[in-house]
């Protein structure tokens, strides 16, 4: 379904956040991928719909090389990827309903999308998918009246509502509590294995991957350096993905660190790609 071989990406910085990784997603499985702060997480699954561009390697969705399409053969591919995110990335000023049907967007005429023109069973859908992810009967409510959990919910729905191939997570529940943490990726989960499609989740927490998913990938500066269930995921393993990272890290001087930081979020031409998605 999902094959990412030989994946490196290097930063217009100079930071090699991803240095040859292979690793893939069969089925309907539920794969995490684990590793300290910086280890490339999230370049990772964000290189797969490419919104951040590969260096190096190749990612093969479904039998199609994603990293040498066309703008407009990236686009169609990037409505079989369904996208959550950590911020969830909602437009705060429109209902609940408009949200979750942005996610049809790619498969409606620019003219149908500018007048909000959605097909009734998209809308019919729609009220069907917020009933099964608990946010029945917020459809009119603006998506900045919500809270972290609920605002989550929604944009699981949205990705769910573009019928999806594959499920891309991107920490989702790192700007939630612990109680909604545990709840959301119950939830999403659960949609994975009724819908019938594979999830691929970055995620901070262990014990989240441990209790929720079937296969953990540990990343460790820009290498994978675990691959296995939870039950093979022991003491050691937990050593080599955060030891790993840890004795890398350190050997940065704090300076050259701030100077990483501040020359990460200058990053134009990434930043850029983020907005378009
Ligand atoms: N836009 C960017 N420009 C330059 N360097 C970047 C950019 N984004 C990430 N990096 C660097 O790439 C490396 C991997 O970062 P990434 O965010 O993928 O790691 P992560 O494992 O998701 O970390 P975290 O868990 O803290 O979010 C880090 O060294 C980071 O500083």
């Amino acid at each position: 379904m999902l094959e990412i071989t030989d994946l490196e990406k290097v930063y217009s910085t100079g930071d090699e956040a991803l240095k040859g990784v292979s690793m893939d997603v069969e089925g309907e499985e539920v794969v995490s991928i684990i590793g300290p702060s910086g280890a490339g997480k999230s370049t990772l699954i964000r290189c797969i719909n490419r919104l951040t561009e590969p260096t190096a390697g190749s990612i093969v969705l479904d039998g199609e090389d994603v990293t040498t399409m066309s703008k407009s053969e990236l686009r169609n591919a990037r409505r079989d990827m369904g996208m959550i995110f950590q911020e969830f990335n909602l437009v705060e000023r429109l209902t609940v309903m408009e949200n979750v049907l942005s996610g049809r967007v790619g498969y409606i005429s620019t003219m149908q999308a500018l007048r909000r023109n959605f097909p009734e069973e998209d809308v019919q859908r729609a009220y069907e998918v917020l009933d099964r992810v608990g946010v029945g009967g917020m459809e009119n409510k603006r998506a900045d009246e919500l809270s972290g959990g609920q605002r989550q919910r929604i944009g699981i729905a949205r990705a769910v509502l573009q019928r999806p191939k594959i499920l891309l997570v991107d920490e989702p529940t790192s700007a939630l509590d612990p109680e909604t943490s545990f709840a959301v990726m119950e939830l999403l989960t659960e949609i994975a294995r009724e819908e019938g499609i594979p999830v691929l989740i970055n995620i901070h927490e262990v014990e989240l991957a441990l209790e929720y998913t079937d296969r953990i990938v540990g990343l460790a500066d820009g290498e994978v350096v675990f691959k296995g269930t939870p039950d093979e995921f022991d003491q050691g393993a937990r050593d080599t993905i955060y030891r790993a990272g840890e004795s890398r890290e350190d050997q940065s001087t704090p300076g050259e660190q701030v100077q990483k930081q501040q020359s990460a979020s200058v990053d134009i031409s990434d930043a850029d790609r983020e907005t378009s998605y």
